[in-house]
């Protein structure tokens, strides 16, 4: 028996605060070892007092006999050795929040990693396990949130208070997209940002860090990152420490909170990752058997509860272009509003590529964006699948051999296409194109009178990455006069 069980016995030690060693360390994995009556509880916290580089919490998993229990550890643990003393701390992984860590970049613990000022002692902390609100006090998502990129708005609108998530497979714009999101709302928007950095580049945190500086929204924004290099244990925590500190804002002080998460395909990932370490059997293409629980417990606590809302903006990545893939389903059910990336139109160069077809959001309703808004965006996509239908014929036989009708609706998809496309404020640096944001009014407008034929003669350049139709068609005359001259 261990020292620590003789501590216990002898009552000098509260269960809570009890002793336990560590019996073996496998990577993220440990082994404790705690006396019979005071073994921590799942889901509980435990700190590893070692003399390592930093603090060590892991989160406990599993009991396995009833002197043992198995943990994830929240940081890297080379370096630590069996024996080494474990200290209970009877509540789950807790964070600080509030008014403190605004403007602050923070790792999973909710510890700076931005080179700032330590976090008062006495800021306030919440556990990052929290049910979600009851239904009862949730309220319902109809109200729109403009983000002023014209394809979004008009076939996949966000809800204030929703979920939506753009979809993609590798290098298809999925960062780009949510920065410019970032961007593109926090001049408009009066509420606070969390920004989830989970599992991606370690780079990508600082320059995020930067930008909002440069912006003047860092003292509304707050950063937490669990990156690629870290191990699974943070990347798979880090989601509910940024929701946390999101609900903290919420609740208590009664804040519109933007999520952002970049990226949640990581997150599951990691999950995967330790249900593997901790020897549990994979489920569906090796993934976790936990994996609808783990996505619902993350999903679910995104709310809008008495007047203030949590809206989630999510990146998620597409293994192998596979949207099939049980990640990606187990997510799909969550969402208000779904934005898919396609490789084809990326490849085109027809950013943002957003897919117009199978994009969609439970807010395309007339009740909810009105009638002329919800029958242009009908006629949009009918006019492109039927484009799409036809493509292959044109690719065999040419536009020539399609009837007139036909031929119309290709001339007129053709121009919505690019007149869907955007130059976005985030890559002005490298696109040497100014930024554009167009209001949902301006964009519906617009496709209603390409719709109607308007554009019809105009060149296809002169609607590719401008704003409104005011633009394209200024675009159109310049280039007519030029040729003329
Ligand atoms: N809206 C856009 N305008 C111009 N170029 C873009 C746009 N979106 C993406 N790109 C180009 O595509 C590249 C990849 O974009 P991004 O990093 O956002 O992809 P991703 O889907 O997040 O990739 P990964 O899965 O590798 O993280 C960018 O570096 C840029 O060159």
């Amino acid at each position: 028996m261990t020292d620590s069980t003789s501590l216990t016995s002898r009552g000098a030690t509260p269960a809570r605060f009890a002793i336990g060693t560590v019996l073996a360390v496998r990577g993220s994995v440990l082994d404790l070892g705690f006396p019979a009556d005071a073994l921590p509880e799942i889901g509980e916290a435990v700190e590893i007092d070692w003399d390592g580089p930093e603090r060590l919490v892991a989160e406990v998993q599993g009991h396995h006999g009833p002197e043992m229990a198995r943990a994830v550890a929240m940081r890297e643990t080379a370096g630590l050795r069996r024996g080494t003393p474990v200290r209970r701390t009877g509540a789950p992984i807790t964070v600080p929040v509030g008014e403190a860590v605004l403007g602050r970049l923070l790792d999973v613990l909710g510890e700076p990693k931005d080179a700032g000022a330590a976090l008062p002692d006495d800021v306030e902390r919440w556990p990052i396990h929290r049910l979600p609100p009851p239904l009862s006090a949730q309220q319902g998502k109809h109200e729109l949130l403009e983000t002023g990129i014209k394809v979004i708005d008009l076939l996949a609108p966000m809800a204030r208070g929703g979920k939506a998530a753009m979809f993609g497979g590798a290098g298809v714009g999925k960062t780009v997209l949510v920065t410019e999101l970032i961007r593109t709302t926090v001049d408009t928007y009066t509420g606070l940002s969390v920004f989830a950095g989970i599992g991606e580049r370690t780079r990508e945190g600082h320059e995020m860090l930067l930008d909002m500086r440069q912006y003047g929204v860092l003292d509304r924004t707050v950063l937490v990152y669990g990156q690629m290099a870290e191990p699974p244990g943070a990347r798979w925590r880090v989601g509910l420490t940024a929701m946390t500190i999101a609900e903290y804002f919420r609740d208590t002080m009664h804040r519109d909170v933007l999520l952002l998460m970049d990226n949640v395909f990581r997150f599951v990932q990691a999950g995967s990752e330790i249900s593997g370490l901790l020897g549990r059997l994979p489920s569906r293409v090796g993934y976790q058997p936990t994996l609808a629980t783990e996505v619902a417990e993350l999903e679910e606590r995104v709310a809008s509860v008495a007047g203030a809302t949590v809206t989630a903006i999510q990146a998620v990545y597409v293994p192998a272009d596979d949207f099939t893939d049980p990640a990606v389903t187990a997510l799909f059910g969550h969402l208000d509003s779904s934005i898919v990336l396609s490789r084809g139109m990326a490849a085109e160069g027809m950013y943002p590529a957003v897919d117009p077809l199978d994009s969609t959001s439970t807010l395309l309703d007339p009740a909810i964006v009105g009638q002329e808004h919800y029958d242009t965006a009908e006629a949009v996509r009918e006019a492109i699948a039927h484009y799409r239908s036809l493509q292959d014929v044109i690719a065999l036989l040419g536009l020539e051999e399609l009837g007139p009708a036909d031929r119309r609706i290709v001339t007129r998809a053709r121009r919505l296409q690019r007149f869907l496309t955007q130059p976005f404020k985030v890559t002005e640096a490298f696109t040497g194109k100014p930024g554009r944001t167009v209001t949902r009014a301006a964009t519906v407008a617009g496709c209603r009178a390409i719709l109607a034929g308007e554009a019809d003669d105009w060149s296809e350049s002169s609607l590719y990455m401008v704003g409104d139709l005011d633009e394209a068609r200024a675009k159109e005359a310049t280039d007519t006069a030029t040729a003329a001259a």
